[in-house]
């Protein structure tokens, strides 16, 4: 029989490994209540949501541990279904054995373990959040920056999903309005000017553009940006990274080609994010070794959101003229460059225009290049009040607000109404899509698989 969204359902819920108290999580159709305490907690009474400390014992019989017992009958709970929670000691071998036993004993029910991220799948499933609130349980677990848990909880609590449904009602209301007209053709143009169609219009249009601007900030704390540094052998690269990390977490020695490999850490600036990966030194070489090391340099370079060209200030290395033209062809359009001069205690000798100046050895300069660093990446100087948003949202989006822009073009060109309200359409679609109204299975199944087991 193949997994179903109706199966009962048991997982630890808390991390793996050892903790002070570990909860094991069952969720279950209203109809199996009596049949699951009965099994497990045989004449134990339960209030609903109330804590209660009983016994859990084995099939056969044995204690296996002491443990709060909390009960939420459907739909009041976090999954819509039922919900039993055995919050018990926190050894992984123990919840294991509450997890067996919960097999064994309610085997006649069917029960199986939980996939990553079941129970929040069945809250989205069962009306208790929209997808994108789903998605933000996710993003808060996984939160790596109090910036980004910030971001997190307001999606939970439907800031983000609230503002998208704004805009979608907005929208809606303009196509009746427009579908309506259609079946009066011949009083389109008045129809368009009562009703201020083209300005709510365009009002839909700014409010969908400053949604798209909050979730592309969102995107930013979940996902945080790619820098890769490259320049020169010995300009420092792996000094920057050792500063910008605070610990040695590259060699670094006066050795010309002292990396080869791609060098990757994250740090967080301004609770963004931020991958710094270290390079191997750009020359012309016939050092097999290095040549590997540069071929990956490129790659890198193609990935990053944000290149840092290192050049030497103090003038004591200057760059081969093919080195940055080389960068250049493999960095994606678009991607801004910053030049950084580094050694400024060494000398300020060679200083490109545009260039943020800094010294790895003595961290003078690092503050403006982080500042630097984020704007180039185009992160507003403040995170407070975001909300927390993916790729996937950001795409939905701009396409809604190319649909709605399309509808004004389409308008102001005098063509039939019909095409503008098909695009107002289109652009519905595309926002009900972030919220999951209209979201395929399969999607469904990725963003979930993604979770943790047990959320
Ligand atoms: N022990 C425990 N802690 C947890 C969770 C949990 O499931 N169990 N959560 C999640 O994993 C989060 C809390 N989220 C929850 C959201 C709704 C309900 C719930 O039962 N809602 C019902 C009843 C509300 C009430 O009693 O007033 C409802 O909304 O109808 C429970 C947890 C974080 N902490
Ligand atoms: N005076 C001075 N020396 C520096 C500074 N940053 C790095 N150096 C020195 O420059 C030399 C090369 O530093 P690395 O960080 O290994 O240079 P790299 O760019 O990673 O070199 P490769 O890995 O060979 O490409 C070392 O001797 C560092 O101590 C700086 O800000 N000032
Ligand atoms: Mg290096």
């Amino acid at each position: 029989m193949s997994a179903s969204d109706k199966d009962p359902i048991v997982a630890v819920a808390t991390a793996a490994g050892r903790g002070g108290v570990g909860i094991v999580r069952l969720s279950f159709s209203k109809d199996f209540d009596a049949d699951v305490l009965e099994a497990l907690f045989p004449g134990r009474s339960f209030t609903p949501r109330h804590a209660h400390l009983y016994p859990v014992l084995d099939a056969s019989g044995e204690l296996l541990d002491e443990a709060i017992v909390l009960y939420f009958p459907g739909p009041s709970s976090y999954t819509g279904e039922s919900v039993l929670e055995i919050q018990a000691h926190g050894g992984p071998v123990l919840l294991r054995m509450i997890v067996r036993t919960v097999l064994e004993k309610c085997r006649h029910l069917h029960f199986r373990l939980a996939e990553p991220g079941e129970f929040t799948k069945r809250a989205f499933l069962n009306g208790r959040m929209d997808l994108a609130q789903a998605e933000a349980v996710s993003d808060l677990i996984d939160a790596v920056s109090e910036s980004a848990a910030h971001a997190a909880v307001r999606s939970l609590s439907g800031d983000f999903s609230d503002r998208v449904r704004d805009v979608g009602l907005q929208i809606d209301e303009l196509r009746a309005f427009v579908e309506a007209a259609l079946d009066f053709p011949e009083e389109e143009t008045d129809f368009l000017a009562e009703g201020h169609i083209l300005e709510r219009t365009r009002a839909a249009a700014d409010a969908l553009k400053g949604v798209l601007e909050n979730a592309v900030q969102g995107r930013v704390l979940r996902d945080g940006i790619s820098v890769t540094l490259v320049g020169s052998p010995n300009v420092g690269k792996s000094s920057l990274l050792n500063a910008l990390a605070g610990e040695e977490v590259a060699i670094v020695t006066d050795v010309a080609g002292t990396t080869r490999d791609r060098i990757e850490h994250w740090v967080t600036v301004r609770g963004v994010p931020i991958r710094i990966v270290d390079t191997a030194g750009l020359r012309r070489t016939d050092d097999i070794v290095e040549s590997k090391g540069i071929e990956r340099t490129l790659e890198a370079a193609s990935r990053a959101d944000v290149v840092l060209h290192l050049v030497d200030a103090s003038g004591g290395i200057v760059d081969e003229p093919e080195v940055l033209e080389l960068v250049m062809r493999h960095v994606r359009p678009r991607t801004p460059l910053i030049t950084v001069a580094n050694k400024a205690d060494a000398g300020c000798k060679v200083v490109p225009e545009g260039a943020v100046l800094i010294s790895a050895k003595t961290r003078d300069g690092l503050e403006a290049l982080r500042e630097a660093l984020l704007a180039a990446a185009g992160v507003a100087s403040t995170t407070d009040g975001l909300f927390m948003a993916r790729e996937r949202h950001l795409e939905a989006l701009r396409a809604a607000l190319e649909h709605v822009e399309c509808a004004l073009r389409v308008a102001h060109e005098g063509a039939m109404m019909d095409l503008f309200a098909e695009e107002l359409r289109l652009a519905g679609q595309a926002l009900g899509s972030i919220l999951g109204e209209t979201t395929p299975d399969d999607l469904l199944g990725m963003i979930f698989s993604k979770f943790c087991i047990g959320k």
